[in-house]
């Protein structure tokens, strides 16, 4: 049997709703073969990151040579990365192994509002990251301060997501979960803007949210489907997982990756 292997490059998070964790939740829900390189370990909650302990870029570079050369992987999501060697190490070994289907989700802040990202090293992940990225997923915050503009109505996002592809070269998914009415989200890829649309459930449990959802899309990528078709799958993977209504922690609480099985007795 085979199946495909997803490489997530990104952060721990202790308590599992967020980071490697959501990745790898999130590809074994979808049929992949989840490895990871970690760049950071949080101590981290629904309530907020209370510490961030990085990985020397050698090591995350060893971690993701130990993985290249001996199962390739079919797909690429990074995640979290935490300063400029970091974000060097993994430009080179995202050329050195040509790897494929890399989806770049810009994390900057935590849903609790704390710092994930280096602020110095913004412009590394910018000038060496975005360009080898097949799709870049930013939030409205992160879309905002990319481009220096303010987001508020769809047309906007429409002329973020083109700025920002046409900057870097690349697809732009422009998450809307964090607008104020739907959550719709806006795909522009090869001059052609396509939404997809969402419905806002009402609950403040969304922690993990855009882990998952480009941890689905380099999954279904990694399975052979268009990105127009991953991005639609992913999104209706994300909605139900976050409409399943999981309530956990004592702030912004975890989704529920395992929704679809949840209510199977699959195993006896
Ligand atoms: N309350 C909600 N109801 C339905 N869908 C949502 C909700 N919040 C976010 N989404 C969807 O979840 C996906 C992730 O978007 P979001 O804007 O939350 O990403 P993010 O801010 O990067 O997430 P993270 O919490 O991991 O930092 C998008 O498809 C978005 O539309
Ligand atoms: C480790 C990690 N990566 C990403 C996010 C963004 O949700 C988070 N909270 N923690």
């Amino acid at each position: 049997m085979t199946i495909a292997p997803v490489l997530t490059i990104a952060g721990s998070d202790s308590s599992g709703g967020a980071g490697v964790q959501a990745d790898l939740k999130t590809m074994t829900m979808l049929g992949c073969f989840g490895m990871s390189a970690i760049t950071a370990l949080t101590a981290q909650n629904t309530l907020g990151v209370q510490g961030i302990c990085p990985v020397p870029a050698e090591f995350l570079k060893q971690q993701i040579a130990a993985v290249c050369e001996d199962i390739p992987p079919a797909a690429v999501k990074v995640g979290m990365v935490y300063d400029t060697p970091q974000i060097l190490a993994i430009a080179e070994a995202v050329a050195q192994y040509q790897l494929p289907h890399v989806v770049v989700d810009p994390v900057m802040v935590a849903t609790s509002g704390d710092p994930l990202l280096k602020q110095q090293a913004q412009q590394a992940l910018t000038e060496q990251l975005f360009p080898l990225a097949e799709l870049l997923t930013p939030n409205l915050p992160e879309a905002e301060q990319l481009t220096g503009t303010s987001i508020t109505s769809p047309p906007q996002m429409e002329q973020a997501a083109r700025q920002l592809s046409e900057t870097y070269h690349t697809a732009v998914l422009l998450k809307g979960g964090h607008s104020m009415g739907s959550c719709n989200d806006l795909l522009y890829a090869a001059g052609t803007a396509t939404w997809f649309s969402g419905q806002r459930t009402d609950a403040p449990n969304t922690h993990g949210t855009g882990c998952t959802l480009s941890s689905a899309i380099a999954s279904f990528l990694a399975q052979g489907a268009s990105l127009e078709e991953s991005v639609r799958r992913g999104k209706a993977y994300i909605s139900g997982a976050i409409a399943a209504g999981l309530s956990l922690g004592h702030g912004h609480g975890p989704i529920a990756h395992n929704y679809a099985i949840l209510k199977k007795d699959h195993i006896t």
